[in-house]
């Protein structure tokens, strides 16, 4: 019998070790799906320079990363571990695709009995992971009868989900070339992944065709619960990822409104509150990601923030530029745009590959191309730089030019003048139906459809969702273009930029000079 009450969450935590605040409930909300709840009598204070409440606290051994899904999958023998790669050191998957190898293998429905014991009655994440949310998920009927009650079904679907022709809606916004190129991605990866999946699968006694066959919405649909879920757990000073049973139910708001926190110790990841005051029944809520922008939170969680609330607006942007940045930076690097309380700030430090030329004694070339890559020289005033790539190279050219107080209103100015040109661009791309209709032909996406890897996509209407992502990045590049322009009132009148201006007037003044003498000597 499926779970039909979120406190069996609960019991399942207590068995796992998770320790969490007595008051402390998993429930349905409004719109997010579910949530976690205070349900004491009494308010809970946090004072400001004290120690913050541990609300819930996971164990490291409990949480879903990589490591521990190797160490768990050796109990089961023969199934998991080929899925996983275990035993196969040149095939080493990587951490999440072992974590959303690990959700396929627990949440699919198997026709077998043999792999539907293993893959559930013998998973000790299965009462867990019965509560991922719908409609993501292909639950049992009676499961899903009893959920809708617990509105499951509001979840908006995030834009993975959405159909060809509405992602080609988002054309000209920030989030069009994301999630193109995840679909690619996806699509490439499922190409391997499902003959690996049939490899191991139909080698298990009594497996028939459900068995060895998986969807490419099954693939989407687990992706996207890695995505909306994992945290970055680092171990020391190692990256790691991790999906934290039952602080994952922690839903986000805004500053505003935000009670909660992570903290991550050696031993355990903890929520705790944060200083102010949780009344009985309020929801516990954390931030995604204070500085992420409407199309990031909406690419991985699905949802439209509300951005007068959160304070500030951000927008970044990928700069398709097939010349230098794509050279120095192996793909294309994204310009960050955020305005705070009507503060107005960019984040493009890539510009400063742009703003120097060869007249500046500035140059990059290609060594030689090794496969994939090109192994990229950087000429700085007659000294060669190799092998410099990303940040290092805008360094080397910041400490170069950076300094020199002759050029550094020019150099501001040059970059100042690309990013109008560009954010212009945008918002002209924004505003244009004609880019709407010219990228619906994405080849790409086309074929999903054709190929029938698209019939499963929602078909909830998303222009609202899409028209106001449109409205908020036009504002913001609105303001980025006023912020530029009245920088670049002030740099002209800068007494190096006029000294440059004069010198160049000079210097044109006597090539034209010498044209003329040419010309009268022949
Ligand atoms: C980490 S999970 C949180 C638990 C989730 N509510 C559930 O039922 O499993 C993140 C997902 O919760 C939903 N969510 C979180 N905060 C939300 C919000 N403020 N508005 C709408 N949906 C939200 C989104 O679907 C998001 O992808």
């Amino acid at each position: 019998m499926a779970p039909s009450d979120p406190s069996i969450l609960l019991s399942w935590a207590q068995l796992q070790d998770i320790d969490f605040h007595k008051s402390i409930q998993i429930n349905s909300t409004p719109h997010a799906g579910l949530g976690i709840y205070y349900t004491g009598t009494d308010t809970l204070v946090t004072f400001e320079d004290a120690e913050p409440i541990t609300l819930i606290s996971v164990p490291r051994n409990v949480v879903l990363t990589a490591e521990n899904i190797r160490t768990f999958a050796l109990s089961y023998g023969t199934t998991l571990r080929p899925l996983l790669r275990i035993g196969e050191d040149d095939e080493r998957v990587s951490e999440r695709a072992t974590i959303l190898r690990f959700l396929l293998f627990s949440l699919h429905e198997f026709a077998a009995p043999k792999l539907q014991k293993i893959a559930k009655e013998s998973n000790c994440y299965a009462a867990y992971l019965d509560f991922m949310p719908s409609p993501l998920l292909q639950r049992r009927d009676d499961a899903q009868s009893q959920l809708t009650s617990l509105s499951l079904s509001d979840l908006p679907p995030p834009p993975i989900f959405w159909t060809p022709a509405e992602i080609s809606k988002a054309a000209g916004t920030s989030l069009y070339y994301p999630l193109s190129a995840k679909l690619r991605l996806l699509s490439s990866e499922f190409e391997q992944f499902s003959s690996q999946w049939r490899e191991v699968f139909e080698k298990v006694e009594g497996a028939g065709e459900k068995d060895v066959e998986i969807s490419f919405e099954e693939y989407v649909r687990a992706d996207w619960l890695v995505a909306s879920r994992v945290m970055e757990l680092p171990i020391g000073d190692e990256p790691g990822l991790g999906v934290v049973p039952l602080i994952d139910f922690a839903n986000h708001s805004t500053s505003l409104h935000v009670n909660a926190r992570y903290e991550i110790t050696d031993d355990a990841v903890k929520l705790v509150s944060l200083p102010g005051q949780v009344a009985p029944e309020d929801e516990l809520l954390i931030s995604y990601g204070p500085n992420k922008g409407t199309s990031e939170i909406l690419f991985t969680y699905g949802f439209l923030i509300d951005s007068e609330d959160a304070g500030c607006e951000a927008v970044k942007m990928r700069v398709r530029d097939g010349g230098v940045l794509q050279l120095v930076y192996g793909r294309p690097p994204v310009a960050e745009f955020y305005v705070r309380e009507g503060e107005v700030k960019w984040e493009c430090e890539f510009l400063w590959l742009l703003c120097v030329t060869e007249e500046d004694e500035f140059e990059v070339s290609v060594a030689q191309t090794v496969e994939g890559l090109p192994d990229v020289d950087i000429s700085i005033r007659g000294q060669t730089l190799s092998g410099v790539r990303g940040q290092a190279a805008v360094d080397a050219i910041k400490e170069a030019y950076g300094s020199d107080e002759k050029m550094k209103d020019v150099l501001e100015l040059r970059r100042v003048l690309i990013l109008e040109k560009w954010v212009s661009g945008w918002m002209e791309d924004l505003a244009r139906v004609e880019v709407r209709e010219c990228v619906e032909a994405d080849e790409h996406i086309a074929e999903l459809e054709d190929e029938g890897k698209g019939d499963w996509k929602e078909k909830d209407p998303v222009d609202g969702i899409i028209e106001t992502l449109r409205q908020r990045e036009e504002r913001v590049y609105l303001l980025v273009l006023q912020a530029l322009e009245k920088r670049k009132e002030d740099l002209v009148e800068s007494d190096t930029v006029l000294a440059y201006l004069a010198a160049q007037d000079e210097k044109a003044d006597e090539e034209a000079a010498e044209a003329v003498e040419t010309d009268e000597i022949r």
